[in-house]
């Protein structure tokens, strides 16, 4: 059996520590690639002399050369800058929108049959622009949100109800930013609905925290964001998809009509597999949801009209 080959551009915090759950996972061998020279290199080396001690079999290579992502499976963009105090995730669009551009064609040169997976904020309009740039089917394109944006909210509900962080299930809509949409209809500790176990204003405490939870993390950092909690949240995309494990996630993904959106990324509920977003799924809202969704996606649209594709 061949191993899978996951590409990971930018070895910051990040990419570095995306490369590290995958290592853990055993999810294949790893390529860690960044404009820095010797940054991917030395951070390869390291985690991979790890492998003794933690008994992971990953080879992982360190480079900054793009021949050496060739026939990469997956690939996880997360090269470009990283907010910090005062900023928005839409202050980064200037400088990140032409790195996301120029790495998704070389990653493409090398490895024409790959998924991408966008990290890079912000993050749907980053997709987006990989998207094009790619000419890939968009069920080979998708972003990081709602499964970071979801395990804070699972995370403070947890906490609130000192129960398991596992038996806490929901799921976010919209755009990864402040006007995201967690939906507290969705939301169940053990599959009971939170709304009978935690009072109303309660939740909607830890709904507004959700919403600025990168920002809750930027402002302690100061000198960047978050950073374990969004690597496994990739890596939890990854695996699905390379172990077709057809699991339902909330990822940024392109629209076609769902959700009455077209042409435009955003976070939405989907089977992830093998073939990569498998299938979008539609859930009731109403209407307050509904239009929380649609002003979270004019925001995105704000930020794609932006850009000159
Ligand atoms: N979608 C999401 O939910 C999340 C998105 N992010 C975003 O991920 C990005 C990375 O964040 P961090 O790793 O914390 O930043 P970082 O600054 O630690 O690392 C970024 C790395 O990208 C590299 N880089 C820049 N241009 C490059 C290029 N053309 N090719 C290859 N590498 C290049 C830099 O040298 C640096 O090592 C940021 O834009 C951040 O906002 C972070 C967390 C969650
Ligand atoms: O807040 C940021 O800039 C990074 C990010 O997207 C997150 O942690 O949700």
């Amino acid at each position: 059996m061949k191993r899978n080959k996951i590409t990971v551009v930018g070895a910051g915090n990040v990419g570095a520590t995306c490369a590290h759950w995958a290592a853990a996972k055993e999810l294949g061998d790893i390529v860690l690639i960044d404009v820095a020279e010797g940054i991917p290199q030395g951070k390869a080396l390291d985690l991979m002399e790890a492998a003794p001690v933690e008994g992971f079999d990953s080879i992982v290579t360190g480079t900054n050369d793009f021949a050496d992502t060739a026939d990469s499976d997956l690939v996880v963009i997360t090269a470009g800058i990283a907010r910090k105090p005062g900023m928005s995730r839409d202050d980064l669009l200037s400088t990140n929108a032409g790195i996301v551009k120029s790495v998704t064609e070389q990653i493409v040169k090398y490895s024409p049959n790959c998924f991408i997976l966008v990290v890079t904020n912000p993050v749907d309009v980053s997709a987006y622009i990989a998207y094009k740039a790619s000419g890939f089917a968009p069920n080979r394109v998708f972003g990081l949100s709602g499964v970071l944006d979801s395990a804070r909210f699972r995370t403070f509900i947890a906490r609130e109800l000192n129960i398991s962080f596992e038996d806490v299930t929901t799921f976010v809509l919209g755009g990864h930013g402040d006007d995201m949409v967690p939906l507290v209809k969705y939301t169940y500790a053990g599959g009971i609905p939170v709304e009978k176990l935690i009072p109303a204003d309660r939740l909607e405490a830890m709904v507004e925290r959700t919403r600025k939870g990168g920002a809750e993390i930027v402002n302690y950092l100061k000198t960047g964001s978050a950073y374990y909690a969004p690597s496994a949240s990739v890596m939890q995309m990854a695996e699905c998809i390379l172990k077709d494990k057809k699991r339902i996630l909330p990822v940024s993904a392109y629209l076609q009509g769902e959700y009455g959106e077209k042409d435009v990324f955003a976070g939405v509920p989907a089977i992830i597999g093998g073939s990569g977003v498998e299938k979008i799924l539609e859930v009731d809202l109403n209407e307050a949801e509904d239009a929380a969704l649609k002003q979270s996606i004019h925001s995105v649209r704000t930020n794609l009209a932006k850009l000159s594709l």
